[in-house]
């Protein structure tokens, strides 16, 4: 039901202003991009891709910013409310959904930090609801097994192949010292020596939670260096190196070949991102177009 020309007729300036406001606030902060590609795998993975986790908590409600895979991680929100003013000026302020933002600033991230482009599907609409139980337990643990990774994965519909693919978005970005302490101090056996030291001069046993290290060797760069780092056994979370544990297993193959393929990492992590972007989305006349990302519509 979601086509890559849903907002031709009714706002043809739709996606031209979301990726000048994506472009303008990558420009500021290379990190932005990394943030926004995860905010749209965010709102994915719990419940669809319909701009749940942007609603705010109200003293009446809870929503999904709260979660444990979210609090004191998750950011962009800013910039998708930047984005949302200028469609709203552009187009009017019930066309174009919050939903509908998130997936195609994430393709725009991509592009604009070196990644190839694809057609992103749109049309999508925005819940009036959000579920911080559901945030919590569908968004995979970066202290998940492969095992784990691949059942959560098919729990949406996505096969070892698009976890493989999906997972190089960690080509872009950072990671709090709490989501890598465990991996540096007691996964000596599956960690690059000097890298996990050079971690460890960052991420202290205790404190220093929010201290941030790089994902891959090029953090702002689309590139294939997150592949080549975990067969380096230089992954920063248990669950990339989870994907390359040299044991001549699938995921294995899959990572050596995008390692030695950005052609092939780049065409497939497009169609991936649009296999992921059709979880679930609300359509017709389910949900609706929020006017403020943040909060549900009152009328
Ligand atoms: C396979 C399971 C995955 C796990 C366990 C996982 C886990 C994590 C964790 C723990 C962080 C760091 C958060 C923090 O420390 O604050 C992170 C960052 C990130 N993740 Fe994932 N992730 C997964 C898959 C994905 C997928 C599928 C995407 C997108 C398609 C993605 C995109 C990102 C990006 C871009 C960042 C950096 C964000 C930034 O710098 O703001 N991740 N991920
Ligand atoms: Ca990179």
């Amino acid at each position: 039901q979601l086509s890559p020309d849903f907002y031709d007729a009714v706002c043809p300036q739709a996606l031209p202003t979301i990726k000048q406001t994506v472009e303008q606030a990558i420009a500021l902060e290379p990190r932005m991009g990394a943030s926004l590609v995860r905010l749209h795998f965010h709102d994915c993975f719990v419940n669809g891709c319909d701009g749940s986790i942007l609603l705010d908590d109200t003293s009446t409600f809870t929503g999904e910013k709260t979660a444990g895979p979210n609090k004191n991680s998750v950011r962009g929100f800013d910039v998708i409310d930047q984005i949302k003013d200028a469609v709203n000026d552009v187009c009017s302020e019930n066309v174009v959904s919050c939903a509908d933002i998130l997936a195609v600033a994430a393709r725009d991230s991509v592009v604009a930090l070196g990644g190839s482009s694809y057609d992103v599907l749109v049309g999508r609409r925005d819940s009036t609801t959000a579920s911080k139980d559901a945030a919590n337990t569908s968004i995979p643990s970066p202290f998940s097994d492969l095992s784990a990774l691949v059942s959560n994965f098919e729990s949406h519909g996505l096969a070892l192949e698009d976890l493989v693919v999906l997972s190089g978005a960690h080509t872009l970005g950072f990671a709090r010292c709490v989501s890598f302490r465990n991996r540096i101090y007691n996964e000596t056996s599956t960690i690059d020596g000097d890298y996990a030291a050079s971690l460890q001069a960052v991420c202290p046993p205790s404190g220093d939670d929010d201290n941030l290290s790089q994902l891959d060797d090029t953090p702002a760069s689309f590139d294939t260096a997150y592949y080549q780092d975990l067969m380096g056994s230089m992954g920063l979370l248990h669950s990339d190196q989870q994907l390359f544990m040299g044991n001549g297993s699938a995921a294995d193959e899959l990572v050596q070949n995008y390692g030695g393929d950005p052609d092939a990492f780049s065409a497939d992590f497009g169609a991936a991102m649009i296999k992921m972007g059709n979880i679930s989305p609300l359509t017709g006349s389910d949900g609706e177009i929020r006017k403020n990302c943040r909060v549900v519509n009152s009328d």
